[in-house]
Parts: C-alpha cells; sequence; structure tokens
C-alpha cells in the first residue's frame, strides 16, 4: 500500500531533512528522537554525553526501520571541535543540553550558568555563520514571579488574568535579588534567549524558542540510589515517584503552596514536532508550551500522585502520606521559587493550531504505570540489600 506523502500546516508535502539534536539524550531529547524515528522521514544527529535514555532506539540488534536515520555522537558540547562540522551537517538544530534541575541553581550557581549560557554561545554562533536554523530550548522560568505576587495579599487583583498569565510578547521577566542564586538558571537562559533574537534582527538568524511549562512523563531525570546518585534532587514528579517507591512521606518544599501547570511530554512533543516541520510558522517566535488546564498547588500535585500511586501499585496508602520541609533545608540557602505559571497558549494557537489534550490525572496514571513497572523492584531490592549491611 502507498503511504500517505505528509504534509505541513499550508498543504506543502514535507521534505525529510537532517536535524542536529543536542541533549538528545535527556528526557525531552529521547521523547522527540522516538517520535521523529516513528512517525517521520527525518534523519537525527544525537549529541549528548549519555545515551542509556535512547539506547533503545540504537541497538542494531532491534532492527529497527529507522537504523540508518539516528547517529549518536557522545561529545560534551563545552569542547569538542565536531560540534560546528556536525551542525553544517544538518539543516536545523535543536539545542536541548543544560543544567536544569533547580537543586544545581543555588548550589552550583557557575556550572549553570556556563551550562545555559556560556556553553550554547558556540551553537548560536554556528547556526548564524553557517545560516542553519536553530530551535533552542528556554524555559518558562524567565518569567521568574508573576506580578500578582508582590501585591498585597489580599488584594482582588491577585484573581486577575492580567496579574498571572504569562504571555511571551508582554510579561516580564521577574527575577529576585542576586544572592537569591536559585534565578541564576533563569537569568542564564534569558540572556541567551536575547542574543538568540539579537541574531535573528542583525544577521537573519532563522530562530524558534520555545519555553517549556513543566512537561512531564516516563523517563524524566532518575531515581536517586537506582539510576542517579543517592544524594542528588531531581525535579519533582522523580523527587515525588522516588518517595513513593520508597514508601516514605512526600516533602513539600515550603508546605507546597507554588502553584504549577504540568503538560503531558507526548503532548508537548506534538507541538516541538508542528516547529520542526513548519518553520515558515515558527521562525523567529517566541512559544509558551504547556497545559494551562493542569495547574495545582504542588501540594496538590504530591496528593494526586498519592493517590494515583495506590491504584497503579495495589499498595495501601502511608498514615502521613506528606511532611512539610523548609526550602533552605531541602534545597540550601539562595533558594526561591516561582509561585504559579500559567502559559498564555494564543501564539502557539494562531501559529501553529497546538492543544495539550491529556488531563493531569490521566498523565499521572500512565506516568506512575510506567514509574512502577520500571523500578519497582529495584528500589525494594536497594532496600532490603541497605537493611541487611546496616
Ligand atoms: N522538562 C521540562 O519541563 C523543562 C522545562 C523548562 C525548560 N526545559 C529545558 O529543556 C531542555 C531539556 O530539558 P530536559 O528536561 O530534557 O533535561 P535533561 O537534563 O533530561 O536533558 C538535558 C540533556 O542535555 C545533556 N547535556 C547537558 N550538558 C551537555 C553538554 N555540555 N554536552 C552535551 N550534552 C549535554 C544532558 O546529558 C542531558 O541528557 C533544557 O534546556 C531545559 O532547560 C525543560
Ligand atoms: O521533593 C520536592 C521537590 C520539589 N518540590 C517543589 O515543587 C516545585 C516544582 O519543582 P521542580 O519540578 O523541581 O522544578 P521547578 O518547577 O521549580 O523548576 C523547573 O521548571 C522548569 C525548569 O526550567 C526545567 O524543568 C525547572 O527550572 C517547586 O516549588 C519545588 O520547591 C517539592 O515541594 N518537593
Amino acid at each position: 500500500m502507498a503511504s500517505v506523502a505528509r504534509v505541513d500546516l499550508d498543504g506543502n508535502p514535507i521534505k525529510p531533512i537532517t536535524i542536529c539534536m543536542i541533549g538528545a539524550g535527556g528526557f525531552i531529547g529521547s521523547h522527540l528522537c522516538e517520535k521523529l524515528m516513528s512517525e517521520t522521514p527525518h534523519k537525527v544527529l544525537a549529541l549528548d554525553v549519555y545515551n542509556d535514555k535512547i539506547k533503545h532506539l540504537l541497538e542494531p540488534e532491534n532492527a529497527h526501520p529507522w537504523s540508518d536515520r539516528i547517529q549518536f555522537h557522545r561529545l560534551n558540547i563545552k569542547q569538542d571541535s565536531r560540534l560546528e562540522g556536525l551542525i553544517k551537517m544538518a539543516d536545523l538544530t535543536i539545542n536541548l543540553a543544560a543544567i536544569c534541575t533547580p537543586a544545581d541553581y543555588n548550589t552550583r550557581p557557575l556550572d549553570t550558568i556556563y551550562s545555559n549560557f556560556i556553553d550554547a554561545l558556540p551553537v548560536v554562533k554556528y547556526c548564524s555563520e553557517n545560516n542553519k536554523r536553530l530551535i533552542h530550548f528556554s524555559t518558562c522560568e524567565v518569567y521568574g514571579k508573576t506580578i500578582g505576587s508582590y501585591l498585597p495579599k489580599d488584594s482582588p487583583l491577585r484573581q486577575d488574568p492580567a496579574y498571572y498569565v504569562l504571555k511571551e510578547d508582554e510579561s516580564p521577566c521577574i527575577f529576585g535579588s542576586i544572592e537569591k542564586q536559585r534565578w541564576s538558571y533563569a537569568c542564564a537562559k534569558q540572556l541567551i534567549e536575547r542574543l538568540i533574537y539579537a541574531e535573528g534582527a542583525e544577521n537573519g538568524l532563522e530562530f524558534t524558542i520555545v519555553r517549556p511549562f513543566n512537561w512531564i512523563g516516563p523517563r524524566m531525570d532518575f531515581i536517586p540510589g537506582i539510576d542517579g546518585p543517592s544524594e542528588g534532587v531531581p525535579r519533582v514528579l522523580a523527587c515525588f515517584s522516588n518517595n513513593l517507591l520508597r514508601r516514605e512521606p512526600l516533602k513539600l518544599v515550603d508546605g507546597g503552596q507554588s502553584q504549577r501547570t504540568f503538560v503531558y511530554i507526548r503532548d508537548a512533543i506534538e507541538a516541538v514536532l508542528l516547529m520542526i516541520e513548519n518553520p515558515a510558522r515558527a521562525n523567529g517566535h517566541i512559544f509558551n508550551v504547556g497545559n494551562p488546564n493542569n495547574e495545582v498547588t504542588v501540594r496538590q500535585l504530591g496528593e494526586m500522585m498519592t493517590e494515583v500511586y495506590v491504584k497503579v501499585s495495589g499498595e495501601p496508602k502511608l498514615e502521613t502520606p506528606t511532611i512539610d520541609v523548609s526550602s533552605q533545608e531541602f534545597y540550601g540557602v539562595g533558594y526561591d521559587d516561582s509561585d504559579k505559571r500559567i502559559p498564555d497558549m494564543t501564539i502557539i494557537n494562531k501559529q501553529l493550531g497546538w492543544n495539550p489534550k491529556t488531563s493531569l490525572w490521566d498523565l499521572l496514571e500512565s506516568t506512575l504505570t510506567y514509574q512502577h513497572r520500571t523500578y519497582a523492584e529495584a528500589v525494594k531490592k536497594a532496600i532490603s540489600q541497605a537493611s541487611a549491611t546496616s
């Protein structure tokens, strides 16, 4: 049977391209590689220091139909002379590489700033000099805190969307003071966004900037002591998964009052594919990619995850499912937080017609099913080994 020709949003046939994907071995990269291999004819030059999360796509013994379309290059973009050559070989570069776990921002601020600004500079330069299109991953954290958070607690204006909805072309970027080193990441991301924007304005760089709003799903970060360092602190989905797997209370930082909107990784990857395949609609734009309908406080997230985990694991709920912990105790000095993150969806809707589909309950059910299936046995073994040696 003849395969149906793939067309873009304007009805034009989509030509196969080569993509240089930096940070392809991470959470988002692994899902993007999977999507590109299974649903498109594009080629991927996958660059990263690790490849554990994309091993299943690379192993020749699986005899994938796409084995000649993905090539892994183990390299660190901080120091590797192959980088420019790989960018030149591709039609499009996607840069995902970054230190992007909040536990690092105030404890390793230099590494954070280097990773998110200095290390991204050559990528921007090589794309600009060689007239290559760039999709750069920034973050919703560039908005920092909402305007509403500076209003008195009882101000009715706090309920007005004008004071909290985050708009790419209007909202200010509000960070805390310099000793709140939490903002080292957001500030570095903001500066690289400004540099990319300026390269577009002055030198004609074709760029798209993505601001992800808490994308979550399988393969996000690591479970401490199982597939990552025992003392490591991943992002909240993996922290809470780790607590649930170990049957210990979920730690709510400063009472879990901060609010987040969570989007399912599979929905978000659809948005990235639309950007890749519709350059005329995506170039020159900054896109919020999130799910404004999935807003919860971190406390509510913890309660939902607890309930869903009982269902998927069959294990009973703990008597004390959550405990409060101060941010200083959990993250150290210099931590601060974004109070609320609701993405405005006007631009991505208008340009790409994209909308997220998956509810928070549904995405937690499929993600926690994956976490339980992947880690429950290994966690049990690690716990029994630790108790045997203590
Ligand atoms: N996941 C989210 O919700 C989210 C939210 C906001 C922003 N982002 C941004 O999206 C991007 C990807 O995030 P992620 O969640 O997949 O993170 P991740 O940590 O899972 O992936 C990043 C990948 O980059 C690689 N990398 C880092 N430094 C590198 C270097 N010097 N050379 C080569 N490879 C390097 C890492 O090994 C890792 O595999 C990041 O830029 C992040 O700031 C993600
Ligand atoms: O055990 C925990 C871990 C975290 N929290 C709190 O949850 C909130 C969310 O934390 P996290 O997912 O780690 O990260 P942030 O949303 O704060 O920041 C990320 O957003 C996007 C990105 O750029 C990349 O993913 C990154 O900076 C937060 O309030 C924690 O304090 C908790 O209570 N318990």
